[in-house]
């Protein structure tokens, strides 16, 4: 079938189509300028010995401790530390320097050569330390050209799947990863609204392959730009998976780091197949925390289980109402759920997000909220969500 044929009136306005050139990655970030400083007999080996050793120690507010599994560390001549991470380390620099100071008050890691030890953990505080970005190697995935494929779902409806979706996506490309969504809820596609770009048409210009949008730094192509607003919820079976099959395989999408796919509510046959055919690296459940949605989040996580996608973790939305005049925290559908539903199914709680009024407007005004606010939660998710991956990546530790 001709993808011509589902094409409406073409827009011509484009400008939500031109890329952005990948934000320039500063690697550089002198903790002390203070380099020549020499003491004893510290060696290379010894010092980048002690980084390693301090690694696992670090405790801060985003990386909680143990989280580094995969990092390559280089000690320069004039021994100087350079540590690659799986993530963008922009936001992190002075975090982790601290962590790795902190660390070194760790009782365990000054241990039986105490003299030398110490000798080696005074270089370390004077050494200069740049923190650079290392991505992952995974196999890259079809059909788009993304390192991280990573599937939304929900065993229920309305939870605020799409809203975590939108949210995570800009707040990743804030970052500087290279983000994209693909909305793929054939009943009722709520990316073109939370993206400003309700209306529009699919993009193409050759007829066959169509044009992702460029918006708020992410890209995105819909379901919701090729079926009619009006029609969707009753755009069901072949039709729709026919539709659907053409914004998997035929978006021309360009490199990505992070494409998150925003899944029909449920845990039926066809979200079964689907998540075998976007080749998913991962998928994340979402879920509230009453005990109505908590069982259908579990069929979520079963379903992950049965075509043995790894389940990153656990998202609870309104998670709790926090009274904006007198501050009282309300648990309007109970408390806890999605972190229990995790501790029980042992996977990571990746947040919890409370009621907000504004995130329901941003929402609805196409903008997303985590766009125009900081979110620490959001943040902490997208670190984890790179943190994880990096985990399963088969490379291993180089100590060069
Ligand atoms: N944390 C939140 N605070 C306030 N409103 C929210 C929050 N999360 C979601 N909402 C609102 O709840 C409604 C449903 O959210 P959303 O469309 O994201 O759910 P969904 O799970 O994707 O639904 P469906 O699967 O049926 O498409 C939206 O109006 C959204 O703005």
């Amino acid at each position: 079938m001709k993808l011509s044929k589902w094409f409406g009136k073409k827009t011509n306005n484009n400008s939500e189509l031109e890329p952005q050139h990948e934000s320039e990655i500063n690697t550089e970030h002198p903790l002390d300028t203070d380099t020549n400083l020499s003491v004893g007999d510290v060696s290379k080996s010894s010092l980048k010995a002690l980084v390693f050793k301090l690694l696992p120690l670090v405790n801060t507010q985003h990386f909680p401790s143990g989280i580094f599994g995969q990092i390559s560390v280089e000690v320069t001549n004039s021994l100087d530390i350079r540590i690659g991470v799986p993530f963008k380390p922009e936001h992190y620099r002075s975090e982790l320097t601290e962590g790795l100071k902190e660390a070194l008050r760790h009782k365990s890691v000054l241990s039986d050569q105490k003299q030398t030890d110490e000798a080696i953990a005074a270089k370390l505080l004077k050494s200069v330390i740049n923190f650079y970005y290392e991505p992952t190697e995974l196999a890259p995935s079809q059909p788009a050209q993304a390192k991280l494929v990573i599937v939304v779902s929900s065993g229920k409806g309305g939870v605020g799947k799409s809203t975590v979706t939108s949210n995570l996506a800009v707040t990743l490309a804030k970052q500087g990863y290279r983000t994209g969504v693909l909305d793929a809820d054939i009943y009722g596609p709520s990316m073109p609204l939370m993206f400003g770009l309700q209306g529009k048409n699919v993009v193409t210009h050759d007829e066959k392959t169509m044009e992702p949008f460029y918006q708020h730094g992410v890209y995105l192509n819909s379901i919701g730009f090729l079926i009619p607003e009006d029609k969707a919820t009753i755009w069901r079976g072949p039709m729709a998976s026919r539709a659907l099959m053409q914004v998997i395989n035929e978006t021309n999408w360009p490199e990505l780091d992070v494409l998150l796919v925003d899944m029909p509510p449920g845990t039926g046959d066809i979200q079964l197949t689907m998540s075998e055919t976007v080749k998913s690296h991962a998928g994340i459940v979402v879920t509230t925390p009453q005990n109505v949605a908590l069982a259908d989040a579990e069929k979520g996580i079963q379903m992950f289980n049965k075509v043995n996608i790894p389940v990153l973790g656990v998202v609870e939305n309104m998670s709790q109402f926090i009274c904006p005049s007198c501050g009282a925290e309300h648990d309007l559908f109970g408390r806890d759920g999605g972190a229990k539903c995790a501790e029980k199914h042992q996977i990571p709680l990746l947040g919890q997000l409370p009621i907000n009024a504004m995130v329901r407007e941003a929402g609805d005004e196409g903008c997303p909220w985590a766009l125009k606010e900081s979110n620490y939660e959001y943040e902490k998710m997208a670190l984890s969500l790179i943190m994880q991956l990096s985990k399963r990546s088969p490379k291993t530790i180089s100590i060069s």
